[in-house]
């Protein structure tokens, strides 16, 4: 049964951050100029981002490398203090980090750990349990849920340099939501996973949103998480905000046309096919082509008229072709 909160809402107006770098010359002679020479220049990693997210939404934050998306949601959970602009989050002024307001927010980095490296994840979660004065009902309550939809048996007792990464992931996640907290800040927290435990957390994600009406904003790289978990996508690039909107919305804005699948009764080249659109695959009687958007249709009775089609479909580009072009193909791969 889902939970609904009363205010899991999250409201972001104009929000900015700058960082003052101070610069430094490599070497000895660069420390001593530097030390009665100092060089800084100003970093503008947020330039006035703005938007709400209901209670219970999933959005998947996207932006190339440096874009300002962990600068943004260090500012929501109140690590870093704006240079400009308000955040609401849950009803609290992340930046006064009132301990109601840690009560209700959690942010997992999937880079950076917080459980305790020499003793079995068990402790840090007893540890997180004090701090945030769980009761014991449902501290094992949450247990019992985590332990079901994690897979946790037989790792909480092993000590925490010994798990693997996948398994202390998992544990870093438990010990982030043991509060159960109402808005959920996910900074890449399946990097370096294989594809099996990526999917067993993004199930647990999934699970703890229905299960909490938890509002998540998650980072990633990998695009299976964000296609499987949001369906509203805000994209940061240079510190603004690009796009806001739907999921499927986005796969649409590439200007790269449409792919079409085919599948063939006789075989036919990537010569001949490459006629009909660009980046031809074959594979056996199976093929695929890019054609532009506007000519789809005209394209694909062409095929049908001149190929032996058994069956044709159009879809969408991977939403990291979509990326790819909005971002002029730089750090593509890592949105
Ligand atoms: N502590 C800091 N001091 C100075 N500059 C910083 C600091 N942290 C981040 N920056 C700069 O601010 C900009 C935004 O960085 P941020 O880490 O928010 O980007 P990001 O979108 O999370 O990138 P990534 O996907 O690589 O994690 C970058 O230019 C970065 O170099």
């Amino acid at each position: 049964m889902t939970t609904r909160t009363p205010d899991a809402s999250v409201h972001v107006r104009d929000l900015r951050k700058h960082y003052v770098v101070h610069e430094k010359e490599p070497g000895f002679l660069g420390s001593l100029r530097s030390f009665v020479n100092r060089k800084s220049r100003d970093v503008e990693a947020v330039r006035g981002v703005s938007f709400d997210l209901q209670p219970g939404e999933v959005v998947g934050f996207l932006g190339p490398n440096g874009a300002g998306k962990t600068t943004t949601l260090k500012m929501l959970s109140g690590l870093l203090h704006p240079s400009g602009g308000e955040a609401r989050v849950a009803g609290f002024e992340p930046r006064r980090r009132e301990a109601d307001f840690l009560r209700r927010i959690t942010l997992v980095m999937g880079q950076k750990q917080q459980l305790l490296w020499d003793l079995p994840a068990l402790d840090s979660f007893l540890v997180n349990q004090a701090i945030y004065e769980i009761s014991d009902a449902q501290y094992h309550a949450t247990m019992r849920e985590f332990t079901e939809v994690l897979g946790l048996a037989g790792i909480l007792k092993k000590q925490v340099r010994k798990l693997s990464l996948g398994e202390r992931m998992k544990c870093e996640l438990a010990a982030a939501l043991l509060h159960r907290p109402q808005v959920l800040f996910l900074d890449e927290p399946t990097i370096g996973l294989d594809v099996n435990m990526q999917e067993s957390v993004r199930a647990f994600i999934r699970d703890y949103n229905e299960r909490y009406g938890a509002t998540v904003i998650l980072t990633s790289h990998y695009m299976a998480d964000v296609t499987a978990l949001a369906r509203r996508i805000l994209v940061i690039d240079a510190g603004q905000l690009v796009f806001d909107g739907d999921l499927a919305h986005l796969a649409g804005r590439g200007s790269g046309g449409k792919r079409v699948r085919l599948q063939l009764r006789q075989s036919v080249s990537e010569a001949h096919l490459a006629r009909y659109g660009s980046d031809v695959k074959v594979d056996g009687l199976s093929a695929e082509l890019t054609v532009p958007r506007a000519e789809v249709s005209a394209r694909a009775a062409r095929l049908l008229a001149d190929l032996d089609v058994a069956d044709l479909t159009v879809e969408d580009p991977p939403i990291e072709t979509v990326m790819a072009e909005l971002f002029g193909g730089r750090e593509a791969e890592r949105v």
